[in-house]
This record gives C-alpha cells, sequence and structure tokens, in this order.
C-alpha cells in the first residue's frame, strides 16, 4: 500500500506540458504559487483580487504568469514540493498585443490577473483597465540597464496616480538569474525606490494602518526563483486573516 502510494505520488510530480510550440518536463511544486500567494495574502489579498501585471515589455510578466498559471492548472491535483521546470525549447519573446486575463485560485485565495503588454503602443490600457484594482504587480528587467530611466518613469507615474493612491504595489525585479543583472540594492536605487520609500519588507506592520503597501523582491520566472526573502517575515507581519466565509 505504501508502495502504491509512493509510486502515485511520485508520478503525480512529473508532468510534460506543450503550450505555445513548447514543451515543457514539469516537475512540481508549491514554491511559486504559494510564495506569490503568501505575498498577496501578506498585501492583504485574499478574495478575488482584482491583480494587474505591469511593467514595460520584455519584462517578463507573460512568462512570470505562464509559470504561476501552469502551477495552478496542476496544483488542483497535487500534494507535493518542490518544481522544476524544463523547457524543452527556449521560449520565445511574443509581445503581448490585447489585454488577456484569466481568474486563478487557490486554497481560498482567488484572483483574476490581467495581463496589459508593456509596449508603448499598448501601455494606454494600463489606465483603462486600474479601476476597483486590488494590487499591481510591477515587473523590471533587471538585466536591462539601459531602460531602468523608463521603467522608473511609468513606475512613478503609476505610483503617484491618485486613484491608485492605495493601491498595494509588489515590485519584482525579474531576470535575477542573468549574470550582471542588478542588485536588488542597485534596483532600488536606479528605480527611486529608497528603504524610505517601500514599506519594510514586515518589519513596519501595515495591517489596520493607513500606509499603502509598496515591496520589491528579486525573482526569476525562468528559474523559478525568487520571493524567498522577506516572505516568512511579512506573513508574521503582515498577514491580514481572510474574511470569515
Ligand atoms: N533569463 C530570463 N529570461 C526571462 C525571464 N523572464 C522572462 N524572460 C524572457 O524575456 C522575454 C520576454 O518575456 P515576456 O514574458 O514575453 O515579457 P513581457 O513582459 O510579457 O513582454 P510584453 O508582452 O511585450 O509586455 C522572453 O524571451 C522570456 O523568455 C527570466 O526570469 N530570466
Ligand atoms: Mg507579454
Amino acid at each position: 500500500m505504501f508502495l502504491v502510494d509512493w509510486l502515485r505520488n511520485t508520478l503525480d510530480l512529473l508532468y510534460l506540458l506543450w503550450e505555445d510550440g513548447i514543451f515543457y518536463l514539469g516537475l512540481h511544486n508549491y514554491t511559486v504559487v504559494d510564495r506569490f500567494c503568501d505575498v498577496l495574502a501578506s498585501l492583504g489579498l485574499w478574495q478575488e483580487a482584482k491583480i494587474l501585471f505591469l511593467g514595460l515589455e520584455n519584462a517578463g510578466k507573460t512568462s512570470l504568469l505562464q509559470e504561476l498559471r501552469n502551477e495552478f492548472i496542476w496544483k488542483s491535483n497535487a500534494r507535493h514540493a518542490y518544481t522544476v521546470m524544463l523547457p524543452l525549447r527556449n521560449y520565445e519573446y511574443h509581445p503581448t498585443q490585447h489585454p488577456t486575463s484569466e481568474k486563478l485560485s487557490i486554497g481560498k485565495m482567488k484572483f483574476q490577473v490581467f495581463d496589459l503588454g508593456g509596449q508603448q503602443i499598448v501601455r494606454h490600457f494600463w489606465k483603462l483597465y486600474s479601476a476597483k484594482v486590488d494590487a499591481i504587480v510591477y515587473l523590471v528587467d533587471a538585466y536591462d540597464k539601459n531602460r531602468f530611466a523608463e521603467s522608473k518613469k511609468e513606475l512613478h507615474a503609476l505610483l503617484s496616480d491618485k486613484s491608485l493612491a492605495t493601491v498595494p504595489f509588489l515590485i519584482l525585479g525579474n531576470k535575477a538569474d542573468i549574470p550582471y543583472a542588478a542588485s536588488e540594492k542597485e534596483l532600488r536605487s536606479y528605480m527611486g525606490l529608497s528603504h524610505d520609500f517601500t514599506t519594510g519588507k514586515g518589519k513596519v506592520k501595515l495591517a489596520n494602518s493607513n500606509v499603502r503597501p509598496i515591496e520589491i523582491f528579486m525573482c526569476s520566472a525562468d528559474d523559478n526563483m525568487g520571493y524567498d526573502e522577506g516572505i516568512q517575515v511579512l506573513q508574521s507581519t503582515w498577514l491580514v486573516s481572510p474574511p470569515a466565509p
């Protein structure tokens, strides 16, 4: 019986996925999704949160969402830990031309995510979709230093938008896997996000305060890493209990 369970569980861990002309051989775990949810939970977002994924083109929004989606699809059956995604062919960059949205749910948490595309020509969608938004995940390509100024300009325009004044921001320095990508310290400096500007990675209690959470983490959608630092702290200090059903 033990052997049967062990075999079933092990087979559950492996999957082969064909998407956008790419074969993925996957070994699942809960890390990225769980951490993502932890971050969102730490921002006080529990039910049907509307989340925009924004940032310049090529920052990795669609890649990160794909990573999350794959795990969500799978997770309905899964009981295990550790994810390794092995794309059998490199993912080619296809700019997002039209806004896409989908509902993802996990445990008690449901959210609707919007991938709006980052090319100049589609950035007007950002404003159109920002009504009643619960959080913004803003991605920056940490390797593309030539574009930090432009990314900073767009980010600060969003941060100073009065209609988004209370909306939490999760800023992700993506592509941290590439050698010579900016470190968190460099990114903070380039993006004008001093420690005073962000909200302390859990060291400052924000629950029931009127302070809008703004946090920055380094991550890699490709390597399935990031979010680690500070998450535990965030959870223990920021966590807002989900409303009673
Ligand atoms: N090395 C590395 N490459 C990445 C990472 N995330 C995304 N990429 C690559 O960056 C390119 C752009 O990724 P996308 O996810 O399409 O970028 P996007 O932000 O959706 O771009 P737009 O749709 O134009 O706004 C692709 O070639 C990805 O494979 C990462 O974490 N590390
Ligand atoms: Mg895209």
